[in-house]
């Protein structure tokens, strides 16, 4: 096992990084909740879990441990306090029924730990409940009817934690659908041993919403953060003065971006491949304006200044780089929309200039080679249904420090 966690870079070495799999909770997306979960579409299941494996091999022939989520949550329910906790966050008054809570809750203290871990992520369907008499809610919703949602965003790790040095930062999640998602991660880093010494929680106060594929640790003084879908500034601010406060960080590079499904995290529109190194999409990336976030003079307080430079000079120069080179999304102006919708600028670095992107942007690709990038591709036609690349499909643990 790679020792404590701690991330200090996005393009650093990666020693250990956690995963998803998808499982019981993409089985159950249909055309009908599909959209309701964020889904674009129905997964072939089949296909995402040997296409996952694919991803997950790639990784370990780097040389990076591949951390499964559902086997962390199955060690962490082996345990007590956790099991409780988390069937008391999940199966409630509000989910099961008044009529149901009591008997459910007491059925799942009993599971073993894999079917706990299961239904936790993939959700309870009513016809799931032993016995028969299962009060107002079971009978409305019917024998199909879900009493506990599925998570099927939970494959994308990313947004629902995120490490800066080696303090943990957990998502407070846009969408009441990906809520419950932080709450199992929570719990993770409470109780299981592999975090419960380790891992510190940087204490973001408020429920502003502030996700992981947002966040990117340029080096470890500096993170740079997108705000548009998904992250407010209220947050922002927030996390700036936890972070500020525990002399974690000395700068939080703060940036505007459009409020569209195409670009909900700044990692859909750039990701940084090395050192000097970003893929991105210049339609939207082009209009970003950065702000910087520093401690005020006043204890508690805080600096906020516009920065004049492009988004891409001031990445660069936080990096200690004098430019930054970028690689657009490959092709004309309609190929380059689709392979930014299906990814193609969301890669996973594994080392500096080492990166893992889905095999069908094949233009952003041989743009990312011909820049001297090692692209290692892995089928991304099922995985990337719920509008989420390498990058949204990982939440590194371990990383080193870039080479500058
Ligand atoms: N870091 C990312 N870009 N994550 C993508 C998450 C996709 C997910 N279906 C959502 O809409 O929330």
């Amino acid at each position: 096992m790679t020792g404590a966690p701690g991330v200090l870079s996005e393009t650093g070495r990666l020693r250990a990084v956690l995963v998803c799999e998808p499982g019981p909770a993409q089985a159950r997306l249909t055309p009908a909740t599909c959209d309701a979960m964020l889904f674009d579409d129905v997964m072939w299941l089949e296909r995402a879990r040997s296409d996952h494996r694919a991803f997950r091999a790639e990784l370990e022939y780097r040389g990076v441990e591949v951390v499964e989520l559902r086997d962390l949550l199955i060690e962490t329910v082996a345990k007590a306090p956790a099991r409780k906790a988390l069937i008391d966050a999940r199966i409630t008054s509000d989910t099961v029924g008044l009529g149901l809570r009591d008997e459910v809750r007491a059925w799942a203290r009993e599971l073993p730990a894999d079917a706990l871990a299961d239904l936790l992520m993939g959700g309870l369907s009513v016809e799931e409940v032993p016995g028969p008499a299962k009060g107002l809610t079971a009978a409305i919703l019917g024998a199909d009817g879900l009493l506990v949602a599925p998570l099927p965003n939970l494959m994308f790790p990313r947004d629902s934690s995120a490490w800066i040095g080696g303090g943990v930062l957990r998502g407070s999640m846009r969408f009441p659908v990906r809520a419950d998602e932080t709450a199992i991660l929570r719990t993770i880093h409470d109780h299981h041993p592999r975090f419960r010494e380790a891992a510190h929680p940087w204490p973001v106060p408020g429920s502003a919403p502030l996700e992981g594929g947002d966040l990117m640790v340029l080096t470890p003084q500096t993170i740079l953060v997108g705000m548009g879908e998904r992250t407010a500034p209220q947050a922002v601010g927030q996390m700036a003065r936890a972070l500020f406060d525990a002399g974690q960080v000395e700068r939080v590079i703060a940036c505007t971006m459009p409020k569209g499904r195409a670009s909900m995290h700044l990692d859909t529109v750039f990701t940084l491949c090395g050192p000097d190194l970003a893929t991105t999409y210049g339609d939207v990336s082009g209009g970003i304006a950065c702000h910087s976030v520093r401690p005020g003079t006043a204890p508690g307080t805080l600096d906020v200044r516009p920065e004049p430079a492009p988004f891409a000079g001031v990445v660069a120069a936080a990096l200690g780089q004098t430019r930054l080179r970028i690689v657009e999304t490959g092709g004309d102006r309609y190929v380059r929309a689709r392979e930014q919708w299906d990814d193609g600028n969301n890669v996973l670095a594994v080392a500096p200039n080492v990166v893992l992107a889905y095999d069908r942007n094949t233009r952003t690709n041989t743009a990312l080679r011909r820049a001297g990038v090692e692209v290692i591709t892995f089928p991304g036609g099922e995985l990337g249904r719920g509008r989420g690349g390498p990058r949204c499909l990982s939440c590194p643990l371990t990383r080193d420090a870039a080479e500058v």
